[in-house]
């Protein structure tokens, strides 16, 4: 399966990370940090609909994508019209990096979620000291254990955490947990298929006082009317506004549908 080659690849990379910068040299820099973002959370819980844009060169399921526009003016267009940013930082299946959360940041004082596969507790101290709000935590690539001790780190470190589900079973993992921010991927990891039903399946469980996130394969008007019947509080959006030579209008027209 993918998920596992992706997670075996992340330790090798996570090895040259740790090479690179020791664990103790990031803590101290993680420290180091002033938070220049706005809250991920609060950017996400507002009344209205809220918008996370992505920034994603490639993926296993997309292969490589071509953007008509450079990174400097995405960040114009998604500064004037979404509520937060999501960043791949993930370098061998979606040719992501953090230096280009490093840029992004130099451009926004938006939110931004840091988009990998955490395994390894110096990937939230690095995600703290690129200076990101978020972090993303895969329920699939977790157990309970891992899931609870990560989600403890981020909290203390000062960073919100996108839980990231795909069934019913992962969904009771993260209620279990009271996770606070529960993003439906409505992609299956295990073979690309994208079912938007996902969303409205996995919606019922979900109590009012959380935070709900549609993920994956919203591309139409229709998907987005279909997804707000389902009560999301955001949706996050790659490819349709990678792919899109104006995301901010794309933005501006979904939040008013
Ligand atoms: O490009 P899309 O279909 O709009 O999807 C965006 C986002 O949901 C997707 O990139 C994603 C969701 N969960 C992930 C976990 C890892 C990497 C990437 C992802």
């Amino acid at each position: 399966m993918i998920l596992d080659q992706i997670v075996e690849d992340k330790k090798i990379r996570l090895k040259e990370h740790k090479n690179k910068t020791s664990p103790d040299e990031i803590r101290r820099m993680a420290e180091e940090q002033v938070k220049i973002g706005s809250s991920f959370y609060d950017a996400l819980k507002k009344d209205q609909i809220s918008i996370i844009g992505e920034f994603k060169q490639a993926s296993p399921s997309l292969g490589k994508i071509t953007s008509k526009i450079n990174l400097t003016e995405r960040m114009e267009e998604y500064n004037a019209s979404v509520d937060a940013i999501s960043c791949l930082t993930e370098e061998d299946h979606f040719l992501g990096n953090i230096d280009y959360l490093r840029t992004i940041r130099k451009q926004t004082k938006l939110p931004i979620l840091r988009k990998d596969f955490m395994i390894d507790e110096y990937q939230f101290y690095e995600a703290k000291a690129i200076q990101a709000d978020a972090i993303l935590l895969i329920a699939a690539i977790l157990d309970d254990v891992m899931l609870k001790d990560f989600y403890q780190l981020s909290t203390e470190l000062g960073l919100d955490a996108l839980v990231e589900v795909h069934d019913e079973r992962e969904m009771e993992r993260a209620l279990k947990a009271d996770i606070k921010i529960i993003g439906v991927n409505n992609r299956d990891l295990r073979d690309f298929t994208i079912r938007l039903d996902t969303t409205k399946r996995l919606s019922a469980m979900v109590p009012g006082d959380k935070v709900f996130v549609a993920e994956s394969g919203i591309v139409t008007d229709e998907d987005v009317l279909f997804l707000k019947e389902c009560h999301v509080d955001a949706f996050l959006i790659g490819r349709a506004f990678m792919e899109a030579e104006h995301p901010k209008e794309l933005a501006e027209r979904w939040k008013k549908l």
